[in-house]
């Protein structure tokens, strides 16, 4: 999917949201587990009841790591059933991959051939070789961690370097490397305050923006100092919305949050 697809997916929708497939065996419905794959059972009707009021699905594929075989198996099945069935939805595999080129090419094979997803979440710290290889797939999307959502990203990101702050010198450099059109960035809804200065850096750049809900990220102050003129942001919430509820009607509920979030990116997007 191109961004041009993206934005105007958002604004058919009226939706930036980006839906979180954290999938814990602790946390999903007790009934599920009887199922022969319960993730993916969880993830099929936590899908079918919310497509209609998100853009996005980001699967962690630390959840389905953790199960070993059988989770990764249930994170095929998840975006097969993505893409057969909801081709316009946009497929980010939350990964933080990043390695020597030749690596994380192979890494970009497995999220974009083999898995079919539209964009892959990557670490910048190895540099431009570690990342270029991501950026050479036409119409995917490497989404670089830029100013993240935890307490961590005071530890090295704002820390300056040559007199500037590193997250401000990932978004500048990643500007000059190949195919730095298929870049997109995570910035933290913890982190509202920076974004008028990240808008300054990157003005038009899709943000994926993690720590609504759950983190207690400001969707409000994210929006006022974040939408760009193509819109520019996909807002993820994971568990807020997924585990709204353990009983039988755990999608309704989860589609209850969804529409709350949704309505509120509606009202930015007609301001
Ligand atoms: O890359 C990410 O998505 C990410 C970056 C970041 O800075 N903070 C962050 O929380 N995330 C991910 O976004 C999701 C947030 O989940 P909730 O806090 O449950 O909404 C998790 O999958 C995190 O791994």
């Amino acid at each position: 999917m191109t961004t041009e697809q993206l934005e105007f997916q958002i604004r058919k929708k009226k939706s930036f949201l980006c839906i979180g497939l954290d999938v814990d065996l602790n946390k999903i419905p007790k009934h599920l587990l009887k199922e022969e794959d319960p993730i993916f059972s969880f993830n099929k009707a936590i899908i079918d009841a919310t497509h209609h009021l998100c853009v996005a699905y980001k699967p962690n594929t630390a959840f389905y790591e953790a199960y070993g075989i059988k989770g990764w198996k249930s994170l095929e099945k998840t975006i097969n059933y993505l893409n057969d069935k909801y081709p316009d939805i946009f497929t980010i595999a939350d990964a933080k991959r990043g390695d020597i080129g030749n690596t994380s090419t192979m890494y970009a094979k497995a999220f974009f051939e083999d898995l079919a997803f539209d964009a892959v979440t990557v670490a910048p710290y190895m540099g431009k070789d570690s990342v270029e290889p991501f950026l050479a797939f036409k119409d995917k999307h490497t989404i670089m961690l830029a100013l993240t959502s935890n307490e961590g990203a005071f530890d090295f990101q704002t820390k300056k370097v040559e007199g500037k702050e590193l997250y401000k010198q990932v978004l500048n450099t990643s500007k000059s490397w190949e195919n730095s059109k298929n870049l997109m960035y995570v910035v933290g809804a913890t982190k509202a305050e920076y974004f008028a200065e990240i808008r300054k850096i990157i003005p038009t750049s899709f943000l994926l923006v993690p720590g609504v809900g759950a983190q207690g990220g400001n969707l409000q102050d994210v929006c006022k100092y974040g939408l760009s003129e193509n819109i520019g942001l996909l807002i993820n919430s994971s568990r807020g919305i997924i585990y709204a509820s353990k009983n039988e009607h755990f999608a309704n509920e989860a589609a209850k949050k969804a529409l709350q979030l949704q309505q509120q990116m509606e009202n930015f997007l007609i301001q």
